[in-house]
């Protein structure tokens, strides 16, 4: 056991070492520091750098306990919330397959590890040989780490099974910790195993490997790389980011895997409450070259090794191919370091240059499933697309045969090639270029590299016939304000080579915007890219001896601020003033023809504003029509439910009469002629014209008619309302059972049973007065209106014991109250009228007169 033990420990070690002396930066600035007992060499490794060279290094730990072997190392702490771009990451892992997909967090600190190494420049993994796995999630039994929110966890774990872990488990704390194991961010792990690699339940899509998930993931394929040298297997992953894809083709690397390591790591990331999973794969980061110290002391190392990628211009561009190189150090990736990347890069010839000098490319294949590469002695133009080709370098004299190649290439990955933190660098060594989820707008289109041709006002004359050409070639495809500038005013040529990374440094000093504000503004002058550059910001030239001043400048008010310059020297250039007059004739063309669409467009669209307009203007015409329409029926309605509470009323009337009459003779009834006596009224309308009525109707005795309705009672429907309004109020019944039950108690009772027998129903309820939207007052009754019919229309409720007192509580007969309907209740019932003061001098309710009339108006109205 001991023996094992220390086995291990020494291949840690040893791979660790190595790591560090390969892979240490000369000029490093912030190095991150990852967990587990494998980093502890490697932090060994680099205090023994010694500190002349440490001195200047900030180290970024991913947690607690990396942040102590900083400090016991005497190294300098940083932290990842300060510094974001680290030069390298070294960190341990679990597991590493064949594609350096590894498997992290046994130490709990995943996401700390995950964020130093997406961080990182280059992240490399140091590991003992027992780390070393066909295919993840069959050496490393525990599972996959996966770091949750605590109180997602049991909806995690249950998602977890369903995906087709087997018995995923909350990590306990073990015996020094009761409970669960909390993270560095307070969370909770939990380890998911996924047995026989990654193969879910079968209703699971992770258990069709071969299925792609989405037409769109498989239009992207996996790009696979695999490098052989002499037959030996030295290297290989897949080198492109991807949306999703294929299972990965490349020699002898289990096919699928990679797949269902994408698949997997998508899915645990889109479970709720999930903060991070362990797997370390090509959608957020794997290692560039990972370090096993092997069982006998050896070292081995697995590289992912880049050879190059395309970018493809459009079949009509010029040159169809324009290969370019982004990727991981080719150089770290193969311990031979033979060849170090692609360089000199020119359309129809591909150069590696290598430690022994340059070689042309020259196997070409296409870039389907084909896993055997083609061997061609030159580029092939590339008729489609699809027709890709790839080329490795032919072996030198002094190394053995070498084949690689590139399976399949993701397309449309390249043509919208994703923005990463860590532009790659030209040169002997070239970063990782990792593939996130933002495309760069427009910087990556075929159209963004085509040269642009300017012609640029001169500031330094007054004469505006005077101006200078400037011709813009794009030289790199990763990073498009790479420009090869040429520049004439009519007689001396000049020219220069600018660099994206340089462009900040042109700014005036007054500029106060970023440099990526800078970049864009770059763009938009210098190659004509709509990416959205404020207004009045322009380019402007100026000519003396020593060549030509280019002015980023920017029309403030009529003032003149500068943004940038840049001097382009005179130089000895041919200016090839025949083909930039051909480009400029293509770009007007291919302008005049977007115009065309885009005026075609323009009159389209406003075809359809005006169908639109038009459809609108019908709408509002109907709306209009269907409200009138509303309005006459709700009218109608009105009226026909006073008609019938007219009839009732003159019903109630008649048997109010009766009752009266029968009962003439008592004392009761003299008591009730006072009790009836009626309020004054403003001699408005419809009082005055129910006492006609009552007149009419009651036998010529001397009786008090039933209490004609007030001017609120009486007034029209457009002064009613079935709301809640015309209910009684506690107040007002108080004040009913406050009310003398006199002989005409129960005749009144009557009536308010009558009464109540049709408030009950709430469409019988009159509305109480308030203005309505759909009364249409008219100044003057219909003519053809006789004053019966008016009488009849404004023909008063039942007698209500408001009238008794002579004036109704609300507001003295103001009509300002709604009337209530009459109620009854137990034996002192009596109608919902307040009770009633006797009127000093009540006078005689006048007659009916033609005054009357003129409230009936509103009535008629509706
Ligand atoms: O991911 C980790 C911690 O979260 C470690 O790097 C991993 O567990 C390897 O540890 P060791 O080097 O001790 O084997």
């Amino acid at each position: 056991m001991t023996t094992t033990l220390s086995v291990v420990e020494s291949a840690k070690r040893q791979a660790a070492y190595r790591a560090v002396d390969e892979h240490f930066p000369q000029h490093a600035r912030f190095v991150g520091i990852g967990s587990g007992s494998t980093v502890i060499y490697v932090v060994e490794r680099i205090v023994h750098l010694g500190r002349d060279v440490t001195d200047s290094i900030t180290f970024i730990p991913t947690g607690y306990q990396s942040k102590e072997l900083i400090i016991n190392g005497g190294l300098k702490l940083g932290s990842i919330d300060r510094h974001t771009e680290l030069d390298i990451a070294f960190d341990g892992a679990d597991e590493v397959d064949p594609y350096l997909n590894c498997i992290k967090g046994g130490g709990a600190c995943l996401f700390q590890e995950k964020l130093v190494a997406i961080c990182a420049k280059k992240f490399v993994v140091v590991a003992d040989y027992r780390k070393l796995s066909p295919s993840l999630s069959t050496h490393y039994a525990p599972g996959i780490p996966i770091e949750v929110v605590p109180p997602a966890a049991t909806h995690i774990l249950s998602r977890l099974i369903t995906l087709g872990a087997v018995n995923p488990a909350i990590r306990m704390g073990g015996t020094s910790k009761a409970g669960p194991c909390i993270t560095d961010n307070s969370n909770f792990i939990i380890d998911a195993p996924f047995p026989d690699g990654f193969i879910p339940s079968p209703s699971s899509p992770l258990s069709h490997p071969h299925k792609p998930l989405s037409p769109a993931l498989s239009a992207t394929p996996v790009n696979a790389a695999a490098v052989e040298r002499g037959g030996e297997r030295v290297g290989g992953m897949d080198i492109l980011g991807k949306e999703g894809g294929h299972p990965g083709a490349a020699v002898g690397m289990g096919v699928g895997s990679n797949e269902k390591v994408e698949e997997l790591a998508r899915a645990l990331k889109s479970i709720v409450g999930v903060v991070e999973h362990g797997i370390f794969w090509n959608g957020d980061r794997k290692p560039v070259v990972a370090y096993f110290g092997m069982e006998d002391g050896r070292v081995e190392t697995r590289g992912c090794l880049f050879l190059f990628s395309f970018d493809i211009q459009t079949p009509q561009a010029l040159n169809p191919i324009i290969p370019s190189c982004y990727g991981s150090d080719v150089e770290d990736a193969l311990p031979e370091k033979k060849f170090h990347m692609c360089t000199n890069i020119s359309p129809g010839t591909l150069e590696y240059s290598t430690s022994t000098g340059l070689y042309p490319a020259v196997w070409i294949f296409e870039a389907t499933q084909s896993t055997e590469p083609t061997t061609q002695n030159q580029w092939t133009q590339s008729k489609t697309p699809h027709q890709i080709t790839t080329s490795h370098p032919k072996d030198d004299d002094t190394a053995k045969p070498m084949h690689a190649c590139l399976l399949q290439v993701n397309l449309a990955w390249i043509q919208n090639r994703p923005k990463t933190a860590h532009q790659p660098t030209t040169g002997r060594s070239c970063s990782f270029f990792p593939p996130t989820q933002q495309p760069i707008p427009n910087m990556s289109s075929s159209s963004s590299r085509r040269p642009t041709l300017t012609r640029l006002t001169r500031y330094d004359t007054p004469d505006a016939d005077q101006f200078v050409l400037l011709h813009a070639t794009p030289t790199s495809a990763v990073r498009p304000l790479d420009l090869k500038l040429h520049a004439t005013e009519g007689e001396r040529a000049f020219a220069t080579n600018i660099t994206q990374s340089k462009i900040y440094e042109l700014r005036a000093r007054s500029y106060t915007g970023t440099s990526e504000d800078l970049e864009k503004i770059f763009l938009a002058l210098l190659l004509k890219q709509d990416v959205g550059v404020e207004r009045g910001v322009e380019l402007a030239a100026a000519v003396d001896a020593k060549g030509v001043t280019l002015t980023v400048r920017q029309d403030i008010g009529g003032i003149k601020q500068r943004i940038a310059a840049l001097q382009i020297p005179e130089g000895e250039v041919e200016i090839p003033i025949f083909e930039w007059a051909v480009e400029a004739c293509g770009d007007l063309n291919s302008g005049s023809t977007q115009l065309g669409s885009l005026q075609r467009k323009v009159e389209s669209q406003e075809k359809e504003i005006e169908a639109l307009t038009k459809q609108l203007k019908d709408l509002a015409v109907f709306k209009k029509e269907h409200e009138e329409m509303l309005l006459v029926k709700f009218s109608e309605l009105l009226n026909s439910k006073k008609t019938k509470i007219r009839e009732l009323s003159r019903e109630l009337e008649v048997r109010g009469g009766d009752a009266v009459s029968s009962k003439a003779e008592s004392p009761i009834a003299e008591d009730e002629s006072e009790v009836a006596e009626p309020a004054p009224t403003r001699g408005r309308g419809g009082r005055g014209r129910a006492r006609g009525r009552a007149k009419a109707a009651a036998p010529p005795r001397k009786r008090k008619p039933i209490a004609p309705p007030t001017d609120s009672e009486s007034d029209s429907f457009a002064k009613m309302d079935t709301g809640s309004k015309g209910r009684p109020s506690p107040d007002d019944e108080t004040e009913d059972s406050e009310e003398e039950a006199g002989p005409s108690r129960g005749y009144l009772r009557q009536d308010a049973r009558s009464d109540r027998s049709i408030t009950e129903d709430e469409d019988e309820l009159p509305p109480v007065r308030r203005p309505i939207a759909f009364t249409i007052k008219k100044p003057d009754p219909e003519p053809e209106w006789t004053p019966d019919e008016d009488v009849e229309m404004d023909e008063p409720l039942p007698a209500q014991p408001a009238r008794i007192g002579g004036r109704t509580k609300s507001g003295g007969g103001k009509g300002k109250k709604p009337a209530p309907p009459p109620t009854s209740r137990g034996t002192g019932r009596v109608t919902r009228s307040k009770p009633q003061e006797p009127s000093p001098s009540p006078p005689p309710s006048p007659p009916a007169n033609d005054n009357d009339e003129t409230g009936d108006s509103e009535d008629e109205e509706l």
